[in-house]
């Protein structure tokens, strides 16, 4: 485990209210932004349009992006991986996807695949992605992560994952990680980033990418039923893939404590133990 930074709290977001999404703040972003005097300075700069969502969260109201601490994290692995192909499940505004977008495509990667259930929230994304100039880059792809993930995989166009973010609906992440494995996404090297295992904290999920092979297999045995996924098809991951975990303590946007948890899987345990 890491020892957390400071928060400069110069830098917070508005505090998050009971309602904090999907009451018109996101159609309200992009109009603050487009009504900037200065938008014609955005264009084609990732680092000024989110500093723009950065104001719009610090001044205006809070909106639930990772925010630049956590965000640096991420940043920083994906400049250090250089993954090919990368993942985003839970996009919202865009504002990971222009981040870790523009960071991919710096380390040579070949697209950003941002898997958005929400509509509304994908085409803010996409507009913002857009200003950015990332378009061409990051695509938004409208639906639940787990048939969106299906879908790339039977069309072809996703054979492998070289890194994950898990951003979106919090009990997803298990099983989505599973259906993962079960599509035989998660390889040798392939890098796992989970957003808010703190803030709100996700045990199953923490449990299962922390656990060894040894006891998945037993867990897997005791349970011989699916674990689901969110659309109610049934999933089984892969026990047999050996992973090291580790978690990196941060900050939310407004300063709360909150950590991203940083996986890589090392390789299935056959092909490690030399009996593959
Ligand atoms: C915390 S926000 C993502 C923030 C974004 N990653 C960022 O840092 O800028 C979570 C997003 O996940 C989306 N979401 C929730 N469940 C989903 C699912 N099953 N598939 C895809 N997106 C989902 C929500 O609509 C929401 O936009």
């Amino acid at each position: 485990m890491s020892t957390p930074a400071i928060f400069d709290p110069a830098k917070a977001y508005a505090q998050q209210e009971q309602v904090y999404f999907d009451d018109g703040r996101e159609a309200q972003l992009l109009h603050h932004i487009q009504s900037r005097s200065d938008v014609d300075k955005l264009i084609g700069s990732p680092k000024k349009v989110l500093g723009a969502i950065d104001d719009f969260g610090r001044r205006q109201k809070y909106l639930m992006n990772v925010g630049e601490d956590k965000g640096g994290i991420v940043t920083k692995l994906i400049h250090e991986t250089q993954p090919r192909v990368i993942i985003e499940l839970g996009g919202y505004v865009g504002y990971s996807a222009i981040l870790f977008g523009d960071a991919a495509r710096a380390a040579g990667a070949d697209e950003y695949l941002c898997l958005e259930s929400n509509a509304e929230f994908a085409t803010v994304a996409r507009s913002l992605i857009d200003l950015a100039g990332l378009g061409a880059f990051v695509k938004i792809i409208v639906g639940p992560s787990s048939d969106s993930l299906r879908a790339l995989h039977a069309a072809g166009r996703l054979s492998r994952i070289d890194f994950l973010f898990l951003d979106h609906y919090k009990p997803a992440y298990l099983p989505d990680l599973q259906l993962c494995e079960q599509l035989g996404l998660i390889r040798n090297g392939t890098v796992i980033a989970a957003d808010n295992v703190i803030k709100p904290g996700n045990p199953p999920y923490l449990a299962y990418v922390r656990s060894d092979v040894e006891s998945k297999k037993r867990a897997y045995a005791s349970d011989p039923h699916a674990t689901g996924t969110t659309d109610g098809a049934a999933v089984r991951g892969n026990p047999n893939l050996v992973y090291q975990s580790e978690l990196i303590q941060s900050f939310e946007p407004t300063g709360i404590p909150d950590g991203i948890e940083v996986t890589m899987c090392l390789g299935t345990n056959d092909a490690l133990s030399g009996t593959a």
